[in-house]
């Protein structure tokens, strides 16, 4: 399923943080976001999960505009993983990646034996196999971000979106999470710090100030000219000797 905004823009008070963004995810297409801290990442990302209503534009969902979605609707479609999510003290995180499933739950379809598949296989997916009967509050803000991605995938969705979902992680961690949403079959936005796994993107989306300022494949976009205008930093690009793959190795504007 494709996820489209068109002119979206979202102020607080007098200050604009989003203004006359449009994109359009296509479907199955992982999608990088990147920007310097504060240039609107978080805010796009949860305008087109439908949780920040926009002051202007609209997002729709594959054809159907999501201010026509009932929010229900719109969980069974898509899912995203919020960059400082937090949850329950008291829940275990069996019970935290069981909300995922809340969605598809209804007087009728209650509680099956097939939920507790799709949650053993999102815990699995996660590397959190026998974290089951953990309290929240007792893991570590990595094995929470984790658990936050479980319960996404718990959703099925077909659109995922994450915010920063590696920031917390170990690099092993890190590299599964990323080759996980490569391998799953949905459509992906993710907002990614590190340049270098954003390369492993289909297409990469450049915030700036709060506009989109370039959208395209990630040889195109990153840019060295890009890395200084939008980054203020040195960047040159290295071919992989192990794998032949483009890699960006940095240096600050000044020293570069
Ligand atoms: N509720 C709010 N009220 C006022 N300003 C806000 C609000 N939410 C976000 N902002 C501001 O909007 C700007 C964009 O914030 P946002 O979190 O979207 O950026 P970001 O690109 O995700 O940043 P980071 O890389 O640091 O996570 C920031 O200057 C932030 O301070």
């Amino acid at each position: 399923m494709s996820l489209s905004c068109n002119a979206l823009g979202w102020s607080v008070k007098e200050k604009t943080i989003v203004s006359d963004a449009t994109l359009k995810v296509r479907t199955g297409e992982m999608l990088g976001l990147v920007g310097p801290n504060g240039s609107g990442k978080s805010s796009l990302l949860r305008m087109l999960a439908g949780i920040q209503k926009p002051s202007s534009g609209r997002v729709c969902l594959g054809e159907t505009p999501m201010s026509n979605m009932r929010q229900r609707d719109i969980a069974r479609k898509l899912a995203l993983v919020e960059q400082h999510a937090n949850t329950e003290d008291r829940i275990t995180v069996r019970e935290a990646v069981e909300l995922g499933r809340t969605p598809f739950l209804t007087a009728l379809r209650t509680w099956r034996s097939e939920d507790d598949a799709i949650v053993a296989s999102a815990l699995a997916a996660v590397d959190l196999k026998g974290f089951e009967d953990r309290l929240w509050h007792t893991l570590s803000g990595g094995e929470r971000q984790r658990v936050q991605i479980a319960r996404a995938l718990a959703q099925a969705p077909d659109i995922l979106l994450l915010d920063e979902p590696t920031n917390h992680l170990d690099i092993g961690h890190q590299l599964a999470i990323l080759h996980l949403v490569r391998g799953l079959p949905v459509t992906s936005v993710i907002a990614l710090h590190d340049l270098n796994q954003a390369l492993l993107c289909d297409r990469i989306c450049v915030m700036e100030a709060g506009r989109i300022v370039a959208l395209g494949a990630p040889s195109e976009i990153l840019t060295e000219a890009r890395l200084r205008d939008t980054f203020g930093v040195c960047g040159h690009f290295m071919t992989d000797p192990f794998d032949g793959t483009a890699i960006i190795r940095f240096h600050s504007a000044r020293t570069g």
